[in-house]
């Protein structure tokens, strides 16, 4: 059994998602803004964020894969599920649990300008510099992390531990 380390409580996520909420709030200015969830692991990052986002807020999810079971990144993003709608003209916050590699958003980042948004923002709760192998940085950033891989608050190792309230480091 791998054991679990605490390395962000509960109390400090949802400090900080309210932080990152009043934070866009302010910048959309009483704008509508469409929050794109990347499945899974953004999805209750983005239930929370969405709560704590005093604007007309409305949701669309795209599903992506580039991980499987792994824990390192096979290279390539495969598009498992596009938005319901078009994104022309709208504020997009693209969310996600984390950026690691940066390869998931700078191909999510490609998709979506395609669209000719009106605003296109990035909103990661986590942040693996160290990882980077792509030029992307988010808008709205929760914490910077060590490279150690993470679990809980959406964040899976072979799709366990989504459900943990807390973002735990697993050592094997
Ligand atoms: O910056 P990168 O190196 O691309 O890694 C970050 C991505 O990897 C994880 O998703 P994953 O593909 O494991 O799927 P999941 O969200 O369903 O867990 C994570 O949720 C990000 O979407
Ligand atoms: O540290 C991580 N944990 C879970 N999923 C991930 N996807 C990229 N990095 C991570
Ligand atoms: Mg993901």
């Amino acid at each position: 059994m791998p054991n679990l380390k605490v390395l962000l409580s509960r109390e400090q996520i949802q400090k900080r998602v309210a932080e990152i909420g009043a934070e866009i709030s302010a910048e959309f200015q009483g704008q509508p803004v469409v929050l794109i969830g990347v499945l899974k692991g953004a999805a209750i990052f983005l239930s929370d964020l969405a709560r704590n986002i005093a604007l007309d807020a409305t949701f669309d999810f795209i599903a992506v894969s580039s991980y499987g079971s792994e824990k390192q990144t096979s290279g390539e993003v495969k598009l498992n599920k596009d938005v319901d709608n078009s994104m022309e003209g709208k504020n997009v916050i693209l969310v996600e649990d984390i950026l690691d590699t940066g390869l998931t958003m700078s191909y999510l980042m490609k998709v979506f300008g395609a669209h000719h948004p009106k605003a296109l923002k990035i909103a990661a709760l986590l942040d693996k510099t160290e990882r980077r192998k792509m030029p992307i940085r988010a808008d709205y950033v929760g914490f910077e992390i060590p490279d150690k891989f993470v679990v809980g608050y959406g964040m899976d190792a072979a799709e366990r531990y989504r459900n943990l309230p807390d973002i735990c480091v697993v050592e094997e």
